[in-house]
C-alpha cells in the first residue's frame, strides 16, 4: 500500500513538473524583447496551416534544382522563393532569436539584446543620422532595427520587405512600441524598388542584399532613390579571404550556409566595394566588423545548442497535437543543421555576415 501511495506521489509530481514545464516553454517563454511570439503561436506566415509542409518541399527542391544550375540562376524566381522561406521561418526566428533577425559581435559584460542594438545603432553614426530625415530598410525583416535606429535618432525609416507576414509583424511591433509614426514598412521588391528617385536622405541594409542574385540590381535601385551627397550602409553577408573553393570542407560549409538561408549564391569579400563603384557609388569605407578585436559573432549560436533540443522537442509535441502546422518540424530541424554549418564557418574563418560597406551618392 505504501509503495502504491509512493508511486503515486511520484507520478503526480511528474505531472505537476512536466505539464508546468511545457506550459512555460510553450504559452510563456519567447526572446527577451518585447513578448513577440510563444511556441503555440508558431505558424507558417501567410501560408495556410496545411501548406506548411508542402511549402518546407517546394522550398528544399527548389534549393536542389537551384545548385544544380537551374532556377536559382532565374533571377526573377529568387524573390518568390525568398518569400517561401521567410513564411516558413519568421516565427521560428522571433520566437528563438527576437525581432532583429541578424548577427552582432558578441560584446563581454552585454547581453545578446544590448549588443544586437549597439550594432543597429552602429548605423546611425555612419549614416550620420539626423531627426526627421527619411531612411530606407531595404530587407526590413519585423523591422528590429527600424526601430532601434528611429528610436536613437528620430530619422523616419521606411522599411521595405518581400514578405507580406512580416509586413503584419512589423507594423504590429511598430504599433506596441509607439514608434509607429516613425516607422512605416512596405511589402515589396527591393530588385524594382518602388520608391520615386532621389526621395530619400539615406539607405542601409542588414544583413538582407545576401539575398538579391545579382547584387548590382539592387545597388543600383537603391542609388536611383538616394538623394545626391547620400549615404548608404550595408552589412554584407560574404566568403572572407580564408575561404578556399578548391577545399571541400570550406565549399560544403559555404553550401550549407546557402541552403539553409535561401541564398543564391555567397558572394567574395572582394565582389561588393568593386560592385558598389560600378553602378557609381564611391566608398567612403569597408570593414569586416567581425575582425578581433570584436568577439566572435557565433558565440550566441553555439550558447543555444540545448536551448534548440528543447525547442526541437516543443515543436515536435506541438506538431504532433495540431498546435503546430505539420512541417514547422522540418524547417525547425533545417534551422538547427544550418546553425551548425554557420558556427563552422566562423570557426574557420571563411564567411562574415558583416562585411561593412560605407557608400555616397555623388553630388
Ligand atoms: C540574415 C539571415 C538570418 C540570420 C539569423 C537571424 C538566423 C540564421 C540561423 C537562424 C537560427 C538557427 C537555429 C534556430 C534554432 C534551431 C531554433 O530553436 C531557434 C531559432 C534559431 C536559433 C534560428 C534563429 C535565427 C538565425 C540565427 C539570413 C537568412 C540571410
Ligand atoms: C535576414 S532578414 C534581415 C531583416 C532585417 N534587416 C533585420 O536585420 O532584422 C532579410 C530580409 O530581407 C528581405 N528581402 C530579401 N529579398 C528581398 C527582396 N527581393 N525585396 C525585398 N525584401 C527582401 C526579407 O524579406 C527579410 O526581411
Amino acid at each position: 500500500m505504501e509503495f502504491f501511495k509512493e508511486l503515486l506521489t511520484l507520478f503526480c509530481t511528474a505531472v505537476v513538473v512536466f505539464g508546468g514545464g511545457f506550459y512555460y516553454f510553450t504559452c510563456l517563454f519567447g526572446p527577451a524583447e518585447l513578448k513577440g511570439k510563444t511556441a503555440v503561436q508558431l505558424s507558417g506566415g501567410s501560408l495556410d496551416k496545411e501548406k506548411v509542409k508542402e511549402g518546407y518541399e517546394q522550398y528544399w527542391s527548389f534549393f536542389q534544382r537551384g545548385v544544380n544550375g537551374n532556377d536559382l540562376n532565374a533571377s526573377d524566381k529568387v524573390p518568390a522563393f525568398v518569400d517561401t522561406f521567410y513564411n516558413l521561418v519568421t516565427d521560428i526566428y522571433e520566437w528563438g532569436w527576437g525581432q532583429s533577425f541578424h548577427f552582432s559581435p558578441s560584446i563581454s559584460g552585454k547581453s545578446h539584446r544590448d549588443a544586437t542594438r549597439m550594432h543597429e545603432e552602429m548605423v546611425v553614426d555612419l549614416l550620420d543620422l539626423k531627426p526627421k530625415a527619411r531612411i530606407l530598410d531595404a530587407g526590413c525583416g519585423v523591422g528590429g532595427p527600424m526601430r532601434a535606429i528611429a528610436a536613437h535618432s528620430g530619422a523616419n525609416i521606411v522599411g521595405i520587405t518581400i514578405n507580406e507576414y512580416q509586413v503584419e509583424r512589423a507594423r504590429a511591433h511598430n504599433k506596441r512600441s509607439g514608434l509607429d509614426s516613425l516607422c512605416e514598412v512596405v511589402c515589396g521588391n527591393f530588385l524594382k524598388m518602388p520608391f520615386d528617385d532621389n526621395s530619400f536622405d539615406g539607405a542601409y541594409s542588414i544583413e538582407a542584399t545576401c539575398h538579391a542574385p545579382k547584387l548590382e540590381e539592387v545597388y543600383t535601385k537603391i542609388y536611383r532613390v538616394l538623394k545626391p551627397g547620400s549615404r548608404y550602409v550595408s552589412y554584407e553577408w560574404v566568403t572572407t579571404e580564408l575561404y578556399d573553393s578548391e577545399d571541400p570542407e570550406h565549399v560544403e560549409i559555404i553550401r550549407g550556409i546557402e541552403r539553409g538561408d535561401a541564398l543564391p549564391g555567397l558572394r567574395s569579400y572582394k565582389d561588393i566595394a568593386e560592385i558598389a563603384t560600378k553602378v557609381g557609388f564611391e566608398v567612403v569605407k569597408e570593414k569586416d566588423l567581425a575582425k578581433p578585436p570584436a568577439e566572435p559573432w557565433w558565440t550566441r549560436l553555439k550558447m543555444g545548442r540545448i536551448a534548440y533540443w528543447r525547442n526541437h522537442i516543443v515543436v515536435t509535441i506541438l506538431s504532433w497535437l495540431g498546435i503546430a502546422p505539420k512541417g514547422v518540424v522540418d524547417v525547425h530541424d533545417m534551422l538547427y543543421v544550418t546553425a551548425d554549418y554557420l558556427a563552422k564557418g566562423g570557426d574557420a574563418g571563411i564567411f562574415t555576415p558583416m562585411h561593412m560597406i560605407l557608400c555616397r551618392k555623388p553630388e
